[in-house]
């Protein structure tokens, strides 16, 4: 008997001996010992200060402590911070590979987990993730296509102007970062799906219940995605053994956020997956009208209206009769319909296979689509205008130049291209508030980078909103000064282009940037252009300094609210 509870008592020592020395993680910390880093807690490592302060503030703070390279702990799991910005940008242009974000969505399991996968932001495999870049998505990022938005871009914003007119004469503050989101995924309905999703009705008309669903599902999705979100995401991190079981866990007895979760990734999926059933079903019966039989070969065969960039071939060929032509009339050859993303998705196939993008390839896209064109465009528009309204003489200087170039009307790329104090405006705005504030890759192999050794398999985080206002690269980092990006002085060099390669990066750099930029930027400078024709921004009060949260992405806090002010030239008009 007394051996018995003397083996029970070893046994249970032995036990909470392993623990204890489980929880200092010492083979790992023992490969990372040369990096400079936060001392890490038991267990915890520095999860607990990411958390409590945020991505964007920790870094910054370890940066002062710890220089250019510096190694933290997420719970066991290991994360080198690479600061410097030339060094940054080329850990970017060399890792093809997109580490694990390990919020809800790493818990799924089945089909979810396997439709996350297959989406361009989330997919480790390189070739697939190559293969959906030119055949999905290029197409639709070209100067041609985008020239063919700008009209559609244009009337989403008109939608917004509407509302803010009612707002404006009810004399009422607005969440101007909510309505931003609300025209965003607007703008990708009309843009990119070639529908009204109706999430802006515009005036004082009400969205309906299923827009309304639409976008507080996009919002669901964002605002649950931290560490802390869900109970099951923390085991993971703390004792990463454990995620099969809690992958088990989280299938069978979901939380509430879970649930949530879950919910909301079924209203998108529902939704882009009706889309891309009724356009194969517009498809067939187009191409059964045209006595064609194959979809795809009717895509290829029309290469220059509408998607001749869906295969590699079709691309090289539509290319070599562009390079014969105008700058024009090239910009036509690779354009795709105004909202034929889905139809581009629907024929586009795989780029060595020559196989059709399978059902869940193709609703991935979309998805992928619907998610990444809401929330990260909103959050930037609503950062620009808060920095705006934050400074009259900076906004005064917009509006003299938003005047002289197209003082009412639809706004174009000829507009656009007299307007650099917008431009300036808007990449001082990402400048200070980048919505994606840190880029992430996985170490493929052993990196060295300024006298450090990355190990392989390390996690490795490159701080866009660090970066971005380090004193040592930007003067007078917080301040909102557009006119660092605007050519001065004899040698007609903008001050902003004294930053090293790497010190602006919010769109991320290398295979793995936002394929997003192209058309975000377009979207953000036609929406600020129209939005000063005819208004300006009051900050509401308790704005400023802005409360900002970065579970994942960068946003607003509670949100950005403002008085829409009606221009004086049009008060009398309206
Ligand atoms: C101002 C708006 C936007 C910002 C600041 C932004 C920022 C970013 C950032 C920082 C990344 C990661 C880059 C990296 O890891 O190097 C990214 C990736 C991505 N973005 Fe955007 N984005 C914006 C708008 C959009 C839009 C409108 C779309 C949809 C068309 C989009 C689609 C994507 C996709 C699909 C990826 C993953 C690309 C890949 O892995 O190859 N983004 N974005």
């Amino acid at each position: 008997m007394e051996s018995s509870v003397a083996f029970v008592v070893l046994i249970l020592l032995s036990a909470a001996v392993a623990v204890v020395v489980y929880g200092f993680n010492p083979l790992t910390r023992w490969r990372y010992r040369k990096l400079p880093g936060p001392p890490p807690q038991w267990l915890f490592g520095n999860l607990r200060e990411v958390i409590k302060k945020g991505n964007h503030a920790a870094y910054t703070d370890w940066h002062r402590s710890y220089g250019p390279v510096f190694k933290l702990f997420l719970g066991q799991q290991p994360v080198v911070v690479v600061h410097d910005p030339e060094a940054a940008r080329a850990i970017l242009l060399r890792s093809p590979v997109r580490h694990e974000i390990r919020g809800p969505a790493s818990l799924l399991t089945g089909k979810e987990a396997q439709f996350n996968q297959a989406g361009l932001f989330s997919t480790h495999n390189r070739d697939l993730h190559r293969s959906l870049k030119s055949a999905a998505w290029l197409p639709v990022v070209t100067s041609g296509s985008l020239d063919a938005v700008t009209g559609l871009m244009n009337e989403g914003v008109e939608r917004l102007c509407d509302t803010l007119a009612r707002v404006n004469k009810e004399g009422r503050d607005i969440n101007i970062w909510r309505q931003f989101g609300h025209m965003t995924m607007d703008v990708v309905g009309t843009s990119a799906f070639g529908v009204d999703l109706h999430t802006q009705e515009g005036g004082g008309r009400r969205n309906s219940a299923e827009a309304e669903a639409l976008i507080n599902a996009a919002q669901t999705i964002f605002g649950l995605g931290g560490v802390t979100s869900c109970p099951y995401v923390p085991p993971v991190f703390l004792a990463p053994f454990t995620r099969p079981l809690m992958r088990v866990l989280a299938h069978c007895f979901p939380d509430r956020s879970l649930r949530e979760v879950m919910a909301a990734r079924q209203v998108l999926r529902g939704t882009v997956e009706d889309l891309i059933r009724k356009t194969r079903e517009q498809e067939a019966r187009a191409s059964a009208a045209n006595g064609k039989s194959d979809g795809a070969a009717s895509h290829a065969k029309g290469a220059g209206a509408h998607g001749g960039s869906v295969s590699n071939g079709a691309a090289a060929s539509a290319g070599k009769e562009a390079a014969a032509e105008t700058a024009a009339a090239r910009k036509r050859a690779r354009a795709i319909k105004p909202g034929s993303f889905l139809s581009l998705l629907v024929n586009a196939r795989h780029v060595d296979s020559g196989e059709p993008l399978s059902e869940l390839e193709a609703a991935a896209q979309a998805f992928t689509f619907l998610l990444a064109g809401y929330e990260t465009t909103a959050s930037a528009l609503a950062f620009t205008v808060y920095c705006i309204a934050a400074n009259p003489d900076k906004c005064e200087k917009l509006l003299q130049e938003v005047d002289a170039v197209a003082r009412g009307g639809p706004v174009g790329h000829a507009e656009l291209e007299r307007m650099p104090y917008l431009e300036a405006c808007l990449k001082e705005g990402l400048r200070l508030y980048p919505p994606g504030p840190f880029a992430v890759r996985e170490a493929t192999e052993d990196m060295e980078v300024r006298g450090h050794v990355i190990p392989r398999g390390a996690w490795v985080h490159v701080p866009m909103y660090s970066i971005q206002r380090d004193p040592e690269v930007w003067p007078e980092p917080e301040a909102f000064e557009p006119e660092r990006w605007i050519p001065a002085g004899a040698e007609k060099r903008a001050p902003a282009d004294a930053a090293p390669h790497g010190a602006w990066m919010p769109f991320g750099d290398g295979t793995r940037s936002c394929i997003g930029m192209r058309f975000a930027k377009q979207e953000a400078h036609i929406t600020l252009a129209r939005l000063f024709q005819r208004f300006t921004f009051e900050l509401s009060p308790g704005q400023v300094p802005l409360a900002i949260k970065s579970p994942f992405t960068l946003a607003p806090r509670d949100g950005v609210f403002v008085r829409p002010v009606l221009r004086e030239h049009l008060r009398t008009e309206e």
